[in-house]
C-alpha cells in the first residue's frame, strides 16, 4: 500500500531483481514527471491522438516521443489501439488538470523535492539539511512558491478527505472546526460540504492564508470560514473549549518530539468537552516503507520534521488528558488516530471492531494482518503425511496425531464466520506468544469464539513433556495448534490472501510465520 510495485515484494524474496528495481525506480518518477510538465494527457482527453499529432502540438519529432508514449502504456498511464493513444481511467481521473482529483501538482512538487535528495549523503554527512530556499526571494517569488506548495498539499487532501469523511457518518457534526495547519483548507472544505451546520476557523502562517482566502472565496464558502494567522508554536490565541472538531492533518510529521507535545496540549485546550480531534498523518505502523522513506525526506527537506509512531502520538494525547482510538489505516499510505475529552464520544464514532482489531494486533508487531475469507481457508487431507514423514517434531505436544483432524478442522470452520492470516517472523516463541495475545485481544474485543491455529510445533515450554516421554501437556492453557497439523494447506491459504509464501530451499533462508485468528 502506498509502495512502488517492487516494494510490495518481500526483498528477501525476490533478489537481485529487487534491487534492480529499486535501482531504477527512478525512471518511472522521471517517465510521469515529464508526462505530467508536457501536459500528455490533456491532449488525449477524451478522443485520443496518433504520436504524430501529439508531436506536432508539443513540437517534437515522433521518433523519441513514440517511445515515450510506449513507456507510458507499459506504466499503465495510456492505451494504444496501433494508431492513437487513449488516456487510461487512472490518468484521466488524476492526470488532467481542472479535474477535480487532479494530482499533478503534488506529482511536480514531488519532482522539486528531488534536488534535496540528491544531497543525501551530505546531509547524512552534516548530519541535517544542507540544501535551504535561495535567501534573495522577491516576496511574489514566495508567494508563488506558496501557492505551488499549497496547491500540492490541495491535490493530496482533496483525495484524503473522502477517506476520512466515511468514519463520521451517521454522526450529526456541527458548530466549529478548527484546522490547525490548514493549508488551502481542503480538508476542512470536505467536512463544510456534507455537514451544513458546520463553520471552520483555518489556521495557517499569513502569507499561506493570503491564498487559502482566495481558495474559499471561489468556493463560495467565505462565510463560513475565518481565516487566522498564527504561528503554531507560538502561543495561540484562540478560544479554548471552543471548537466541536480540531484537525491536524499532515502536520505532526512537520516538527520535532519537542514541538509536537506543545502542539497537541494547545489542541487539546481548544476542543470542547464533546468534541473529536482527529490527526491524520503517516505512520510506520501503517505504511513502514511509506513513512520511513518520508522521515528522510523530512530529515534532507526541512529543518526539523520528522515521522513519529502512533503509540508515541497516543501517548501525548493521553498526557493532554485525552482518551484515543487505535491507529485507523486509509486504504491509502496514511492513518488516523481520533481522540476525545470524553471517552464515550469516540465510540459513537463509526469505526467496526474488524477494523480495530486488525490495528491493535497490527501493533503487536506483525507484518501484515489480513482479513481472509473463511472459503479460502484450504482444508485438506495430506498435511499431516508431511509431519509423519518428514519432521522429527512429528507425535510432540500438539503435532499431529495429536491436532485436530482435516474433518475436526472443515467442522470448526463451519462455526465461524470470518478469520485473520497474522504473519510474522522467528524466533518462534516470540511469534507463538503474540498470537496468543492477539487471540486474546480478540476475545477481549467481544469476539467470544476467537480461536488461533498457528505455524510449527509448539515451542511454548523450554522442554515439551510430551516429546520427553514425561506425560501430558504442561501447558494445555496457552498451546495451539499448528495450522499445518490441522490440515490446512498454509502455502494455498496465504496465496489466497493475497500473499506470496516461498519454498525455502536453504535453512539460511529469510523464514516467514503465518497464523490463523478464527473469529465471529
Ligand atoms: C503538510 S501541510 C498540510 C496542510 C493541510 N493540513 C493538509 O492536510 O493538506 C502543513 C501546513 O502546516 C502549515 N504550518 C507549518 N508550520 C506552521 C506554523 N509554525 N504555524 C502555522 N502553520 C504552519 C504549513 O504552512 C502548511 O500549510
Amino acid at each position: 500500500m502506498g509502495l512502488a510495485p517492487f516494494l510490495r515484494n518481500n526483498p528477501h524474496e525476490v533478489g537481485s531483481q529487487y534491487l534492480e528495481d529499486m535501482a531504477t525506480g527512478y525512471w518511472f518518477s522521471e517517465v510521469l514527471f515529464t508526462a505530467v510538465e508536457l501536459d500528455v494527457f490533456t491532449f488525449l482527453e477524451p478522443r485520443g491522438m496518433t504520436t504524430d499529432e501529439i508531436a506536432g502540438e508539443l513540437d517534437m519529432p515522433p521518433s523519441g516521443l513514440g517511445r515515450f508514449l510506449q513507456a507510458l502504456c507499459a506504466m499503465g498511464l495510456v492505451v494504444w489501439d496501433a494508431k492513437r493513444y487513449y488516456n487510461t481511467k487512472l490518468a484521466s481521473d488524476y492526470l488532467v488538470p481542472g479535474k477535480s482529483k487532479y494530482q499533478g501538482d503534488s506529482i511536480l512538487w514531488r519532482k522539486g523535492l528531488r534536488l534535496g535528495w540528491q544531497d543525501l549523503s551530505e546531509c547524512l554527512k552534516a548530519g541535517g539539511r544542507v540544501n535551504f530556499p535561495v535567501e534573495e526571494e522577491s516576496p511574489e517569488q514566495f508567494a508563488q512558491r506558496i501557492r505551488k506548495y499549497i496547491n500540492a498539499m490541495d491535490n493530496i487532501a482533496y483525495t484524503k478527505v473522502a477517506e476520512i469523511l466515511p468514519f463520521f457518518q451517521g454522526i450529526e457534526l456541527k458548530g466549529e472546526i478548527l484546522d490547525i495547519g490548514t493549508g488551502s483548507g481542503a480538508i476542512s472544505v470536505g467536512f463544510l460540504e456534507s455537514f451544513p451546520s458546520l463553520s471552520a476557523t483555518l489556521v495557517d502562517i499569513q502569507e499561506v492564508l493570503n491564498y487559502t482566502q482566495e481558495l474559499m472565496d471561489k468556493k463560495g464558502l467565505e462565510k463560513r470560514v475565518s481565516c487566522i494567522p498564527t504561528n503554531i508554536l507560538e502561543p495561540w490565541f484562540i478560544a479554548k473549549e471552543g471548537f466541536d472538531l480540531v484537525i491536524l492533518s499532515n502536520i505532526i510529521h512537520a516538527y520535532s518530539e519537542e514541538e509536537i507535545p506543545l502542539i497537541l496540549d494547545r489542541a487539546a485546550n481548544c476542543l470542547k468537552s464533546d468534541g473529536f480531534l482527529v490527526i491524520h498523518d503517516f505512520f510506520p505502523e501503517h505504511c513502514s516503507a511509506k513513512s520511513a522513506l518520508l522521515d528522510l525526506n523530512m530529515f534532507i527537506n526541512t529543518y526539523n520534521g520528522r515521522i513519529f509512531s502512533g503509540k508515541w502520538v497516543k501517548e501525548q494525547l493521553a498526557m493532554s488528558k485525552l482518551y484515543t482510538t487505535e491507529l485507523i489505516p486509509l486504504a491509502t499510505d496514511t492513518a488516523l488516530i481520533f481522540a476525545a475529552k470524553d471517552k464515550k464520544k469516540l465510540s459513537s464514532l463509526p469505526l467496526d471492531e474488524k477494523t480495530r482489531l486488525i490495528a491493535r494486533i497490527k501493533a503487536m508487531g506483525f507484518g501484515e494482518v489480513l482479513p481472509i475469507d473463511k472459503d479460502n481457508i484450504q482444508v485438506v487431507d495430506w498435511t499431516d503425511l508431511r509431519c509423519q514423514y518428514g519432521c522429527d517434531r512429528y507425535g510432540d505436544g500438539h503435532c499431529p496425531p495429536n491436532s485436530p483432524s482435516p474433518q475436526k478442522t472443515r467442522e470448526v470452520l463451519q462455526e465461524f464466520s470470518h478469520a485473520l492470516l497474522l504473519e510474522g517472523e522467528p524466533p518462534g516463541k516470540v511469534f507463538q506468544s503474540r498470537v496468543l495475545q492477539a487471540e486474546r485481544e480478540a476475545f477481549l474485543a467481544g469476539f467470544h469464539k476467537a480461536f488461533a491455529y498457528w505455524a510449527g510445533p509448539c515451542v511454548l515450554c523450554t522442554t515439551c513433556a510430551v516429546a520427553d516421554n514425561k506425560g501430558t501437556c504442561r501447558n494445555t492453557r496457552d498451546a495451539r495448534p499448528s495450522m499445518e497439523g490441522a490440515g490446512i494447506d498454509v502455502y494455498e491459504t496465504v496465496r489466497r490472501a493475497g500473499l506470496n509464501l516461498r519454498i525455502l530451499r536453504d535453512k539460511a533462508e529469510f523464514v516467514r510465520y503465518f497464523a490463523l485468528l478464527l473469529l465471529e
